[in-house]
């Protein structure tokens, strides 16, 4: 197949950032998805409606005339107000709420450290069906960073799922087979994003001939056996699986430095590179579930009536190496493999 016309894709999980960056690369997302989840850990972060209400506005602004519409969601804190949250989810100013353990990731800080103390709030969200977006990992000093998901899973996820059976989760940028079986055991209202990068890196592409800092995000790369899971989940058909890029830009100066920031910026060539993956497998004809379909079905929204196409090139496909802003370059995802896909309208 050489051409491949999917119904336009969304992105559940996305840094936009705020400012000369948003500015920058909100095109880069607009240009191939209709629509994303636009994650709230800006500085300080999204935490009330009205603040969702103010960014969404400063989004559109940075996108005049873009075919694209940012879903928002808000940061929960220790004094998150069930009210307002729910307030704002009925007013279609938020879609879903975000779960960071306090000091989990980039701009994380303010983010959760006492689960009891957000009870409530879980209770509103099931009652009213505000899906919960997590980012899986515990934070305690004493776990490896490599045991992170799947030490969250035991010990703060399905204890908050058994407590609320009735809140619809989305276990975001799943890293390892352990989310990936738990997901598969647990067919009630859960589902997973699975991110472009993680389908291609393992943490030997992060260390081994040196560090690579474009290749670190959290959670982390993990064993080859791990991506393998995540690959077989992706390709799998299974309509819990979605895409959520976790695209989260970084300028270069931030990223290639003594302590880097986590995360990896795909939103350039994101549909290019799950092209190749899913054409490499035999799995094309998955592919348009897994970009398209699945994660606009779990959270309930209707999937988009426009269309983007694929074209598969004789050549390789030469993408810009960064994208200029005003807060500095930013270097865009390299797969270490040559691209044969394209977007071709
Ligand atoms: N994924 C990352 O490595 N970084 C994200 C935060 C996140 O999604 O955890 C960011 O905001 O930069
Ligand atoms: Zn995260
Ligand atoms: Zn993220």
């Amino acid at each position: 197949m050489t051409r491949l016309t999917l119904t336009r894709p969304d992105d559940f999980h996305l840094h936009l950032r705020d400012g000369a960056m948003l500015q920058g690369i909100a095109p880069e997302s607009a240009r191939d998805f209709a629509r994303a989840i636009i994650m709230p850990n800006l500085v300080p972060p999204v935490v009330t409606g009205a603040e969702a209400a103010a960014y969404r506005e400063r989004i559109a602004a940075a996108l005049p005339g873009a075919d694209f519409t940012p879903l928002m969601t808000l940061y929960l804190t220790e004094q998150t107000d069930p009210a307002d949250l729910v307030a704002a989810h009925k007013a279609g100013i938020v879609t879903a709420v975000k779960l960071y353990p306090a000091g989990a990731t980039t701009n994380s800080a303010s983010g959760v450290t006492d689960f009891t103390k957000v009870a409530k709030v879980f209770e509103a969200m099931a009652e009213a069906g505000v899906p919960l977006c997590v980012h899986g990992e515990v934070t305690a000093a004493e776990i490896d960073i490599f045991d992170r998901e799947a030490v969250f899973i035991e010990t703060v996820l399905d204890p908050i799922r058994r407590a609320h059976p009735g809140l619809k989760v989305i276990m975001e940028h799943v890293t390892t087979k352990d989310a990936v079986d738990y997901v598969r055991a647990n067919p009630q209202g859960l589902g997973a994003t699975i991110t472009t990068h993680h389908l291609i890196l393992n943490r030997n592409s992060l260390l081994v001939g040196g560090m690579r800092p474009h290749y670190f995000c959290l959670p982390v790369a993990k064993r080859e056996l791990h991506r393998q899971a995540l690959v077989e989940a992706a390709l799998s058909g299974d309509p819990r699986f979605f895409l959520g890029t976790d695209s989260a830009p970084h300028s270069d100066d931030r990223k290639e430095c003594a302590c880097c920031a986590a995360g990896c910026f795909t939103a350039t060539n994101t549909m290019p590179i799950l092209a190749q993956i899913f054409d490499r497998e035999g799995r094309l004809d998955r592919l348009e579930g897994f970009t398209s379909h699945f994660g606009a079905d779990f959270y309930g929204l209707a999937r988009n009536a426009g269309t983007i196409t694929l074209e598969k090139t004789a050549e390789p496909v030469r993408f810009p190496a960064k994208i200029e802003t005003g807060a500095g370059p930013v270097t865009v995802f390299e797969p270490g493999f040559d691209l044969y896909w394209r977007v071709a309208g």
